[in-house]
């Protein structure tokens, strides 16, 4: 689906991204997108796509973000890391957790919006949350699970029963920020077509 995703092990993955042309990269990833993404006043031609799905579900649910303090848990490029610049551009106070630190579940259960991205199954428990807050897990871990048609299953890194008790909207793993990536990706897919054949 991506370049990451597709790269085979010898392929320099900071090479690639600088050959994709700006006008295609519609995973958002290329530096100068990921620039603009950061820099007040710029505006980049794609946002990444699951950072994207993840603010969608935020605004159709009619979350109010400015002002909210936000915790993301996890600071990869392509989802932590855009998350926080985006929830930031939307003017929520911005706090990022990553594996180094300290006491996380301090920090979290502040948080009127949090949106995990760490791939720790069930890190996330009702301790963690204040309540009310509105959870949005992009974790998506398989778990053995001999029962399964597969043999696995796909576990959040929230502990979904818990946080029911007491989020006031959480999302689900599966069925929840996956089939959002994809129809952003599909979304700037046809931007990037329109764009191309000036229907913009
Ligand atoms: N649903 C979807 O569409 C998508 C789902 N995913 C899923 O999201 C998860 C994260 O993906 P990705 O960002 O690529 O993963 P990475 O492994 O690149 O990043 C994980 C991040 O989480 C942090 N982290 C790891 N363990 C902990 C911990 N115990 N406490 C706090 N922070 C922690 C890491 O911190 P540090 O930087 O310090 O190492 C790192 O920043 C995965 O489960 C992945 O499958 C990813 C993309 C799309
Ligand atoms: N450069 C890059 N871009 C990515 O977008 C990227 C990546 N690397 N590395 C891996 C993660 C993972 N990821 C998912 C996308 C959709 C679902 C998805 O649609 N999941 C379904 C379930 C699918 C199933 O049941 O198998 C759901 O959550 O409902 C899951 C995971 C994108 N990733």
């Amino acid at each position: 689906m991506t370049c990451k995703s597709f790269l085979v092990q010898h392929l320099d993955e900071e090479k690639i991204l600088n050959l994709v042309s700006l006008e295609k990269d519609v995973d958002g990833f290329h530096p100068i997108n990921m620039g603009n993404l950061s820099m007040r006043g710029r505006e980049p031609l794609f946002v990444p796509c699951t950072p994207k799905g993840c603010l969608e579900l935020l605004l159709r649910s009619g979350v109010g973000i400015v002002g909210k303090k936000a915790v993301v848990i996890g600071r990869s490029n392509i989802v932590g890391l855009p998350i926080a610049l985006l929830l930031q551009r939307h003017h929520a106070t911005v706090t990022t957790v990553h594996a180094c630190t300290k006491n996380p579940e301090h920090i979290t259960c502040e948080a009127d919006i949090v949106v995990t991205a760490a791939g720790v199954p069930n890190m996330i428990r009702s301790s963690w949350l204040k309540p009310g807050a509105v959870v949005i897990d992009v974790g998506t871990c398989p778990v053995e699970d001999p029962s399964a048609e597969y043999g696995y299953r796909l576990v959040g890194d929230v502990c979904y029963e818990e946080a029911l008790r007491i989020a006031s909207a959480v999302t689900p793993v599966p069925g929840g920020v996956g089939p959002m990536t994809i129809a952003m990706l599909l979304c700037n897919t046809l931007d990037s077509a329109k764009r191309l054949y000036g229907f913009t």
